[in-house]
């Protein structure tokens, strides 16, 4: 029953789905809409907590997974918010950088659990997963270069939010915990799939079936975190760090740098042929534009 619940409600939402990404690295999930508003209106009723999004003049996002009282768990409504500033962002043409982060120095502890015993039976948990699973996928092909910023603890569905970020960087005594077996679950919001990219099927294995905490030095061992940040060595915050690392890999023209999201995006996601072919016309995007005649006239050397 289950089975044919979930085949025929994917089926509803992704039967014209695209699975060629937009330029925008928008996911393209035509029709259906019905079914998606009827699922906005489930999560509309589990109010509490925030996102908040603030873009900066330097073409660096910062998002906030804001509920302290609930250990930065999403809300219904949370969740909605968080898929409207990705919508937000895919069209932020000035934009170049995104980093994720947790308020009150806390990352995220997954779904709201009260939530999550509300919407018990499979089709809602069907749905609610199919809304974050979508959500996250269009936030990692964003063409901003993202990286999850984790401080305390990221638990649950929030340690498959630090998965939907280019990169992760971790605070010292952070921790990254795929909990989901200890609670009946496996992954629904995309990070098994992510994982296993990130970390490859043996490493992602052993953190599913072990449910075990992962540390600032063994991610990094294992390719899960891009660097350890501790405040104690420098006077800047964590964020302030996280936005000196986010630079080296921000620096010039937006539109240069979201095209070399998009490349990457494509060359990740697509059959070579379709690669090949959208890296052809965002390379058109670029070619003869301001950012290359200005290279071109101050006959740059790279040094
Ligand atoms: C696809 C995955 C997705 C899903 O299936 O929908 C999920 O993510 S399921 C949820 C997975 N997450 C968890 O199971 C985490 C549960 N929480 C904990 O294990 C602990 O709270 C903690 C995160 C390890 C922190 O422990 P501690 O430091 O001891 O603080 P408290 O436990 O007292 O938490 C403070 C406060 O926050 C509430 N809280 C914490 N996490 C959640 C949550 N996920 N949903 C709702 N509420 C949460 C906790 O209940 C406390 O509130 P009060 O009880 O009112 O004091």
């Amino acid at each position: 029953m289950v089975l044919r619940c979930v085949g025929h409600l994917h089926q509803l939402l992704y039967r014209n789905a695209s699975r060629i990404p937009r330029q925008r690295g928008k996911a393209v999930y035509s029709g259906a809409s019905e079914v998606w508003n009827e699922i906005k209106k489930k999560l509309q009723a589990f109010p509490g907590g925030s996102v908040d999004l603030i873009k900066k003049e330097s073409g660096i996002a910062v998002l906030t997974i804001n509920n302290p009282d609930r250990m930065n768990a999403f809300s219904g409504t949370m969740m909605l918010e968080l898929q409207d500033h990705v919508t937000q962002l895919e069209a932020w043409t000035n934009g170049k950088g995104l980093i994720v982060t947790g308020a009150a120095g806390t990352f995220c502890s997954g779904s709201d659990l009260n939530a999550v015993r509300a919407l018990s039976n499979s089709e809602d948990g069907i749905k609610m997963c199919m809304f974050m699973q979508d959500t996250l996928t269009r936030l990692l092909r964003l063409p901003l270069i993202s990286v999850a910023l984790v401080e305390g603890r990221a638990l649950g569905g929030g340690a498959e939010v630090t998965t939907a970020c280019d990169f992760r960087l971790m605070a010292l005594a952070s921790e990254i915990q795929f909990v989901h077996k200890q609670i009946g679950l496996v992954p629904g919001w995309g990070g098994a799939a992510r994982l296993v990219r990130i970390v490859g099927s043996e490493n992602a294995l052993k953190l599913l079936s072990s449910a075990q905490k992962v540390n600032a030095s063994y991610a990094e061992q294992i390719g899960l975190s891009d660097g350890v940040l501790s405040p104690l060595e420098t006077l800047d915050t964590t964020l302030a760090q996280a936005e000196k690392w986010l630079s080296d890999f921000t620096g010039g023209p937006s539109p240069v740098i979201q095209a070399v999201k998009k490349v990457v995006v494509s060359g990740r996601e697509l059959p070579l042929q379709d690669a090949l072919r959208m890296e052809r016309d965002i390379f058109g995007s670029v070619w003869g534009g301001p950012a290359n005649l200005e290279a071109l006239a101050l006959k740059f050397k790279h040094k």
